[in-house]
């Protein structure tokens, strides 16, 4: 990209990164919203680290999601989640994307709201599920109408998602046109830069 386009989104990383400072970007909403996929690619605009709870959960517990669901339930898995991802909110700035029920647990909540800068990727039942059902690797949709199930999650979890800071709309578009709303979404924040007064 060259020309007052790149200048533009190039303010705009300025500005977010301002807006930032030291706080986590942390990424929330449904399976497939893509948290994982656009998390990874405004850090990069950012330039700050990235990383995926999912991905460290797997990990640290060197086992995958679904196994983990499998062997050791649900539960044990929200415990394990809520574990990694209060251990990853203690530094930062980085982009940290969570997985579709973190923002759910009422302690995760708070300290994302209290500590970071939330996003809530949100997006339509179709596009979500255009995505997420051509993958076995959402143990949660392991259900007998798995359509259903993610509809019901919607609407669940839609209200509570609602507190994010920040609401981008995941849409059928190129991820890096997501990824760089997101960015203009949070420079959209910023108050301008703070003056120093001459002594
Ligand atoms: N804007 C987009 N356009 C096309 N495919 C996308 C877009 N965003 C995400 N995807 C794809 O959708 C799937 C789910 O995205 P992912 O980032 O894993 O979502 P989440 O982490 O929210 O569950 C992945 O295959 C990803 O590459
Ligand atoms: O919505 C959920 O409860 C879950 C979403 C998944 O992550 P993604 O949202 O990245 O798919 C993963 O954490 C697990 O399968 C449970
Ligand atoms: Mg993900």
């Amino acid at each position: 990209m060259t020309g007052p386009q790149a200048s533009a989104q190039e303010t705009d990383i300025i500005k977010a990164r301002r807006v930032l400072g030291r706080r986590n970007l942390v990424f929330v909403g449904l399976m497939g919203a893509g948290k994982s996929a656009i998390g990874r690619l405004v850090a990069q605009m950012l330039e700050i680290p990235f990383v995926d709870s999912d991905h460290e959960i797997e990990r640290v517990s060197r086992m995958t999601i679904p196994e983990l669901f499998e062997s050791y339930g649900e539960p044990e898995f929200r415990a394990l989640e809520a574990r990694v991802i209060r251990r990853l909110l203690r530094t930062g700035p980085r982009v940290l994307s969570t997985g579709g029920g973190a923002f759910m647990n009422d302690a995760i909540r708070a300290t994302v709201l209290s500590n970071g800068l939330s996003v809530w990727l949100k997006a339509d039942l179709d596009v979500l599920w255009t995505r997420v059902n051509k993958r076995g690797s959402r143990p949660l949709l392991k259900t007998a109408n798995p359509g259903q199930t993610l509809s019901d999650l919607l609407d669940l979890r839609y209200p509570v998602y609602e507190k994010a800071d920040v609401t981008v709309q995941s849409r059928d578009a190129a991820k890096e046109t997501i990824a760089a709303e997101t960015v203009a979404a949070i420079a959209s924040l910023d108050g301008g830069q703070e003056t120093v007064p001459n002594p």
